[in-house]
C-alpha cells in the first residue's frame, strides 16, 4: 500500500532531471571523439613515418646493387690487367650478392613505372654481369690482349652507364619522395600539436560547462528542498494553528454549555477558570461583570496567578473601556491601565470589553506571555470576549426571569408560590437536622384606613418600605414573602422560638420607626401585628403551621396590634 504521508515538495526532490542526463551523454561523447583524434592523426604519422622507411630501404638498396656492380667492375678490371687471381675477391664476393640484391628490390618495387626501371635494372646488371664473366673467361683463356678487346669495345661501359643512369633515377626519385614524406611528417605532426591544444581546450570548456551545469542543477535541488521544506513548514503551523482554532472551538462550546446551566452570575467564579486556561494557554487574568451599580465591575472570577486584580474597576481605570474596543498593553510599553499596574514580567496584558448588543456588560482581563502567539492571543481574547458576553448576556436573562417568576414586583420579597416551595423545602430540612423551624406571619395594622386616607399609591409606599424593612432585616437562609395583600411572612430555618420572637421584635420596631412621605405628605406611622408559629411543636405539616402562625396573627391583632404573639 502507498502512503499519503508523502509531501509534494519530496516528489520534487526525488525526481531525476534527465537533461543531466542527456548533458552527461553528450559530454562523453565529445570527450570520446576528442581522445581518438590524437589516435588518428598519430596513425596518419606512423604511415607517413613507415613509407618514409620504405623509401630509406628502397635508395639503401639501389645503392647496395651500385656498389656491388662497382665492386664486381672493379675487380674484373683489376685482374684483366694483371692476370693476378687475387684480384677476383671482390668480383666473387659481389657477384655472389647481386642476385640477392636484384631480388630484394623486386620485392621492394611498388608500382607499374617502378617495376618497369626495377625489371630494365634487373636486365642490364645480368648482361654486365655476363660481360665481365665473358672478359674474366677470355683472360683466364686467352690472356690480356683477348680480354682487353671485349673491355675496349664499350659494351660493358655502357651497360655499367645506363646501369647508374637507371639507379641515379630512381634513387632522386626516392630522394624527392622522401622529401615530400618529410614534408607531410612534419604537417601531420604541427597538425597533431594543434588539435592536442584545441582536444585540451575543448575538453576543459566541456568539463567547465559540465561543471556549470552541475553546480546550477545542485542550486535548483537545494533551493527546490529548501522550498519543500518551507511548505512542509507552513503546512504544519497550518495544521498546529487549524488545530488550536477547533480545540479552542470546542473548548469555548463546552464554556458555553456549562455557562448556559447557571442561573446566577457567581456561579461564574467556579466555571470560567476551568476554561479560559485552555482557550488562552500560558496566561494569567480575571473577568468583571457590572453587578447591582454601573459605577464599578465586579471581580467575578480569576485565573492563573501572575498579576494581581483588584475585586473593583471603574470604567474610567480601564482603557479598554474607555475606547469601547480591545486594549494591549505589551511589556515594555504601552498605556497601561491602572488597575494591571502588577503585571506579571515579559506579558502582556489585554483588557477587552464585553459587550452584548451594544451593552457593556462587564470586561476580560488577560496577561498573556509575550511572544509569537501574542497576535494569535490577541484574536482568541476577542473570541472569548464576545462568548462570554453572550453567555453572561444569558445567565443575565435567566436571572431576570427567575426574579420576575419567584419575587414581587412591588416589595422585592419572594412572592407566595415561592414560599410554598420554600417552606416545604425548608420543613424537609428541618426534619432531616432535627433542626428548629419558625413561621412568623405578618399583617400591617389598620391598612384599609391607610389607603382610604391617603391613596392606594401611599399604601404601595408602605408595602414596598415595609419590604425593605423584612428584606434588610432578616439573615440571608431566612424567606421573606408577600403571603397576598398586605400579608406578609417570614420561614426563620435552625430557629427556635426565643429567636423567633427576638427577630420578630425588632422587625416590628422597626417597621414602627419608618418615617414615609408621600409626596409632601407625612404619612402616619405604620404598625404590623406578627404571629409566630414553630416547629414541629404548633404544626408538623405547612398547613397546620400556617394555620397556627394566622391564629397568632389573629391574637396579636385581637389584643391590641403592633405586637409579636406566638401560637
Ligand atoms: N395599597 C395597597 N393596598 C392593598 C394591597 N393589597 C391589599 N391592600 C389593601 O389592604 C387592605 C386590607 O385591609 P383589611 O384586611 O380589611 O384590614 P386592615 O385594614 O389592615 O385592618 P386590620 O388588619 O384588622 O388591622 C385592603 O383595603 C386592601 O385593599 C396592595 O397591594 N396595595
Amino acid at each position: 500500500m502507498q502512503s499519503n504521508d508523502t509531501q509534494p515538495g519530496d516528489r520534487r526532490a526525488d525526481t531525476r532531471d534527465p537533461g543531466l542526463y542527456w548533458l552527461a551523454a553528450v559530454i562523453l561523447l565529445i570527450v570520446a571523439c576528442l581522445a581518438a583524434l590524437p589516435f588518428v592523426s598519430s596513425r596518419a604519422a606512423d604511415a607517413t613515418i613507415a613509407a618514409l622507411t620504405t623509401v630509406s630501404d628502397k635508395a639503401h638498396a639501389y645503392d647496395h646493387l651500385l656498389d656491388l656492380l662497382k665492386d664486381a667492375e672493379t675487380g674484373q678490371r683489376g685482374y684483366v690487367i694483371t692476370g693476378d687471381a687475387s684480384f677476383l675477391a671482390p668480383y666473387d664476393a659481389a657477384t655472389a650478392e647481386i642476385p640477392d640484391a636484384l631480388r630484394r628490390l623486386a620485392a621492394l618495387a611498388d608500382g607499374p613505372d617502378e617495376r618497369a626501371t626495377q625489371a630494365e635494372i634487373d636486365r642490364y646488371a645480368r648482361l654486365k654481369l655476363d660481360e665481365l664473366a665473358k672478359s674474366i673467361a677470355l683472360r683466364r683463356a686467352d690472356g690480356l690482349p683477348a680480354a682487353a678487346a671485349v673491355v675496349a669495345n664499350g659494351t660493358g661501359k655502357a651497360y655499367m652507364d645506363r646501369l647508374r643512369a637507371l639507379i641515379g633515377e630512381r634513387v632522386d626519385t626516392l630522394e624527392r619522395d622522401r622529401h615530400t614524406l618529410r614534408d607531410r611528417l612534419a604537417t601531420t605532426l604541427r597538425y597533431n600539436t594543434v588539435l592536442g591544444i584545441v582536444a585540451s581546450v575543448a575538453s576543459a570548456l566541456i568539463i567547465g560547462i559540465a561543471l556549470y551545469v552541475v553546480r546550477r542543477s545542485l542550486r535548483e535541488r537545494a533551493q527546490a528542498a529548501d522550498l519543500a521544506q518551507q511548505q512542509a513548514r507552513d503546512q504544519a503551523e497550518q495544521a498546529r494553528t487549524s488545530q488550536a482554532r477547533s480545540q479552542r472551538l470546542a473548548v469555548t462550546a463546552e464554556m458555553l454549555q456549562a455557562m448556559d446551566s447557571l442561573t446566577d452570575a457567581d456561579e461564574l467564579r467556579d466555571v470560567l477558570p476551568a476554561f479560559l486556561p485552555k482557550l488562552l494557554p500560558g496566561s494569567a487574568g480575571a473577568v468583571y461583570l457590572y453587578r447591582n451599580s454601573r459605577d464599578f465591575l465586579q471581580r467575578v472570577a480569576t485565573w492563573g496567578s501572575a498579576g494581581h486584580h483588584p475585586d473593583l474597576v471603574s470604567p474610567a481605570q480601564c482603557w479598554s473601556l474607555r475606547f469601547g474596543r480591545m486594549h494591549v498593553a505589551g511589556p515594555d510599553d504601552g498605556l497601561r491601565c491602572p488597575h494591571c499596574r502588577d503585571g506579571a514580567p515579559g506579558h502582556t496584558d489585554l483588557c477587552v470589553p464585553m459587550i452584548s448588543q451594544g451593552e457593556v456588560l462587564g470586561l476580560l482581563v488577560a496577561s498573556v506571555p509575550a511572544g509569537p502567539d501574542a497576535a494569535s492571543d490577541e484574536g482568541a481574547a476577542n473570541a472569548i470576549s464576545e462568548q462570554l458576553a453572550l453567555g453572561t448576556s444569558n445567565i443575565n436573562l435567566r436571572e431576570v426571569l427567575r426574579r420576575q417568576s419567584t419575587v414581587d414586583e412591588l416589595t422585592g420579597l419572594y412572592n407566595r408560590r415561592y414560599f410554598d416551595e420554600a417552606l416545604r423545602r425548608e420543613l424537609f430540612r428541618a426534619e432531616r437536622r432535627r433542626a428548629a423551624l419558625a413561621v412568623v406571619m405578618i399583617d400591617l395594622d389598620h391598612f384599609k384606613r391607610m389607603n382610604d386616607t391617603y391613596g392606594h399609591e401611599a399604601g404601595d409606599i408602605v408595602l414596598r418600605a415595609v419590604g425593605q424593612v423584612l428584606r434588610e432585616g432578616v439573615r440571608r437562609s431566612d424567606v421573606a414573602c408577600r403571603y397576598g395583600g398586605e400579608e406578609l411572612v417570614l420561614v426563620l430555618p435552625e430557629c427556635d422560638t426565643t429567636g423567633a420572637l427576638r427577630s420578630a421584635e425588632a422587625l416590628r420596631t422597626a417597621i414602627a420607626a419608618l418615617e414615609l412621605h408621600h409626596g409632601d405628605t407625612l404619612l402616619p406611622d405604620v404598625t404590623a401585628s406578627f404571629g409566630i408559629a414553630m416547629w414541629p411543636a404548633n404544626g408538623d405539616d405547612a398547613a397546620t403551621l400556617l394555620q397556627a402562625a394566622d391564629r397568632a396573627l389573629y391574637a396579636a391583632k385581637h389584643e391590641g396590634r403592633n405586637r409579636v404573639c406566638t401560637a
